[in-house]
């Protein structure tokens, strides 16, 4: 029995007629576009022991490897690009959105690829300013601590009690309030980035770069994602794409799975129906 089979059963009706009709589009190219923490792999306390689950790995792996000529695969993460690299292990080929947008690459067969990211002197250091403003936010306050990105600084709070997450996500806020950042709260984070990014915008040069590289006008996205950030991707959606929420919580997308082993059972779908064509 095939994985279309095995899966299909998790899946409601309107899910798997929307992916029948994303994958129906034969005039289109196709990207899959997918968040990692969340989506592919569970959430963990250790963001460096986050792994795909079983499932996850094999249904990207296959559809990395049969990925039909208009078909491309994308991991937009708001994670650094090379850690995203080395988490997602991309099939040769995907497309590598990091840092919410400010770094991209592609995966290659010799490895990552990726795009240098350069920071002005002023931007240098505000991310400076930014750092110690973080670190001293989380001092003395267990459980919270800072993940320092290229361009951006990330305070994480997931381990950590009430009383000092309130007490470091406000610190954290007026520091980006005073530097003249954004603060994008996430799942347990708040990360405060020097450059403007977005994953709606990166999805839209991607889908320009998808255009571009298949040679079409015409490209449709499938994104999933999971986390309060992703609903930017979400919103740049048009017309005959597909947009899938992993998890609970408030959402624009119109299809929702429960997590990462479902995202699996809709890749298993897709790649299922791009063979039958
Ligand atoms: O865009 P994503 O791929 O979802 O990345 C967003 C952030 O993911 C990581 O943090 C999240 O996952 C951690 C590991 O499961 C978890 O401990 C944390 O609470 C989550 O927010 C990553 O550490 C961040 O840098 C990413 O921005």
């Amino acid at each position: 029995m095939s994985d279309r089979h095995d899966h299909d059963h998790d899946l409601a009706e309107t899910l798997l007629g929307a992916l029948d009709r994303f994958a129906a589009d034969d005039g289109a190219a196709l990207l899959v576009a997918l968040d990692f923490d969340g989506t592919l792999a569970p959430l963990v306390d250790d963001p460096t022991a986050s792994r795909m689950t079983p499932a996850a790995r094999d249904a990207v792996d296959a559809l990395g490897a049969t990925a039909a000529e208009r078909v491309r695969l994308a991991f937009v993460s708001g994670r650094d690009l090379e850690d995203l690299a080395l988490r997602a292990a991309p099939p040769v080929g995907s497309y590598l959105v990091g840092s919410h947008g400010a770094q991209t690459g592609h995966a290659t067969s010799d490895g990552l690829e990726a795009v240098p990211l350069e920071l002005t002197a002023e931007e240098h250091e505000t991310l400076t300013a930014l750092r110690a403003a973080l670190d001293e936010a989380v001092s003395g306050r267990e459980g919270a601590w800072v993940q320092h990105k290229p361009s951006a600084a990330v305070l994480h709070t997931r381990l950590a009690g009430t009383e000092d997450t309130e007490a470091a996500v406000e610190a954290a806020d007026a520091a980006a309030a005073r530097l003249g950042l954004e603060a994008m709260h996430g799942k347990d984070v708040v990360e405060i980035a020097v450059l403007h990014t977005s994953k709606g915008e990166a999805l839209e040069r991607l889908r320009d770069v998808v255009g571009h590289d298949v040679g079409t006008g015409r490209v449709r996205v499938l994104y999933a994602g999971d986390d309060t950030t992703d609903e930017k991707a979400f919103a740049v959606l048009e017309a005959g794409d597909l947009a899938l929420k992993v998890g609970d919580g408030d959402t624009l997308a119109p299809h929702r799975v429960a997590g990462a082993d479902d995202v699996a059972a809709v890749l298993d779908r897709l790649r299922a129906s791009f063979g039958a064509r």
